[in-house]
């Protein structure tokens, strides 16, 4: 489908709700599957990614209803999960992926999971080679990649493991595979990466320890279904709080954002541009979430490193084209991550905004972004694709915002409903 986005708004004002995170949504339904008795889960986000994960465990034989974004889990523990009768299939979804390979790797019958051509492509071996080491038996394909199958296999047993990369899905699946294995099972994290998966298992009722960088987990955790209230998702907010600051005249209230410390850092990053981001009505939940507003407002151009990339990740899309629209340069090192997610986001960032005139370099690592560069289409239109990714796609949809000139055409923005559908929608609603 093709999409005219009108250019030039005159601003985004109003209040908003973007839907539930998605990072918790998918670990709602695996603890809820694991956990005897049931889960109610409460704004899940109800998305391409999280269904395939729903799938999953429908597959997997765990009862489960969906009403929109209220949902039920029926739990009996992982010990009564029955074979299933296809492949696996986690869509373009690398959290479900390598968190239910961590999930799974101790169950009596083969495994097969596949995933979509994008996911197909993207490293696996990071999630196998702990897990291998801890005794699960997963084979991949060549390049180590999907499709895969995670061989039937009685025992695991805990490690102590130091994380090569940052990697809240590498930790997640050897949490999930370490809370069914012998012993202690440690990871030892050099930049900490978002803790979701320590605080629901805490909220489930679980035993984690967390000190000083080092997360420990043991078997024997009796799991009971909970009431998980789902903060709205700060990655999904991120395109807003970012279209906000960056297209004159917009004031926007987006309400409970999660703000967990380990996922902020599309603000800390913000603020240190200097946006003025201002925190309203801060509640917990099992997750401390606010509402939040900006303003219309000049930013300038920052040093992004290697320590500020774990908490910001999923956002640094957005922010190279806040970034484009500061004063100053701003320069990303350390976000290698950024070449092996849905696509190679460094290439898709620059690929897209530079056809609206943007000046993007790329590193291996990262990107440096001259700030100043008004976006303008010289043609009669242009057109900008997400190349299947959803952020991209977003990022797109912002970007045309502030574009002068032609018209801008976006295309394959079906990819956004992975994390955001109705994301258009919400966007016209605050058009003004
Ligand atoms: O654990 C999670 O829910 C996620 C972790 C991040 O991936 P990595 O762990 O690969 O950095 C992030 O990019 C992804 O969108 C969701
Ligand atoms: C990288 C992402 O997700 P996943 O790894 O789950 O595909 C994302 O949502 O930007």
């Amino acid at each position: 489908m093709i999409k005219l986005m009108r250019a030039q708004s005159t601003g985004l004002r109003g209040t908003m709700t973007v839907p539930g995170d998605k990072s918790i949504s998918h670990r709602a339904l695996m603890f809820g599957a694991i956990a005897q008795g049931v889960t109610e889960i409460e704004n899940f986000l109800v998305s391409d990614d999280v269904l395939h994960t729903m799938a999953v465990f429908r597959e997997l034989g765990v009862t489960i209803d969906q009403h929109g974004k209220h949902v039920r889990v029926i739990g009996r523990g992982s010990e009564h999960f029955t074979q299933p009768q296809k492949a696996l299939d986690m869509g373009n979804s690398g959290t479900s992926t390598r968190l239910l390979m961590g999930l799974l790797s101790r169950q009596p019958f083969n495994i097969h999971i596949v995933g979509d051509e994008s996911l197909s492509r993207r490293p696996m071996k990071r999630v196998l080679t702990p897990l291998a080491l801890m005794g699960a038996d997963i084979r991949l394909s060549e390049n180590d990649t999907l499709p895969g199958v995670i061989y039937a296999n009685s025992q695991v047993t805990g490690i102590t493991y130091e994380m090569p990369v940052a990697s809240a899905q590498v930790k997640s699946a050897i949490l999930l595979a370490g809370i069914q294995a012998e012993g202690v099972t440690t990871i030892i994290e050099k930049i900490p990466s978002r803790d979701h998966t320590e605080r629901m298992l805490r909220q489930f009722g679980g035993t984690i320890t967390v000190k000083d960088g080092r997360v420990s987990v043991t078997k024997h955790q009796h799991l009971t279904g909970q009431h998980v209230i789902v903060p709205s998702d700060i990655s999904s907010a991120a395109f807003f709080i970012v279209a906000g600051l960056i297209t004159p005249n917009s004031k926007l209230t987006i309400k409970k954002v999660g703000i967990n410390k380990t996922r902020d850092g599309v603000l800390q990053l913000l603020k240190r541009m200097g946006a003025n981001i201002v925190m309203s009505n801060i509640n917990v939940n099992g997750e401390p979430f606010a509402d939040i507003t900006i303003e219309a407002q000049q930013l300038k151009g920052i040093d992004i490193t290697e320590k500020d990339i774990p908490s910001s990740v999923d956002e640094l899309p957005i922010i190279a084209l806040a970034a484009t629209q500061a004063q100053g340069d701003t320069t990303i090192t350390g976000a290698g991550e950024l070449r092996v997610k849905e696509t190679d986001r460094i290439a898709t960032v620059i690929s897209e905004l530079t056809k609206l005139g943007a000046n993007i370099e790329a590193l291996e690592d990262g990107m440096i972004i001259h700030g100043g560069t008004p976006l303008h289409v010289t043609n009669e239109s242009a057109l900008l694709t997400s190349h299947g990714d959803h952020r991209i796609g977003m990022m797109n949809a912002i970007a045309a915002l502030i574009t002068t000139g032609g018209d801008v055409v976006l295309t394959g923005e079906d990819a956004i409903s992975v994390s955001y559908p109705g994301f258009l929608e919400n966007l016209s609603r605050v058009m003004i």
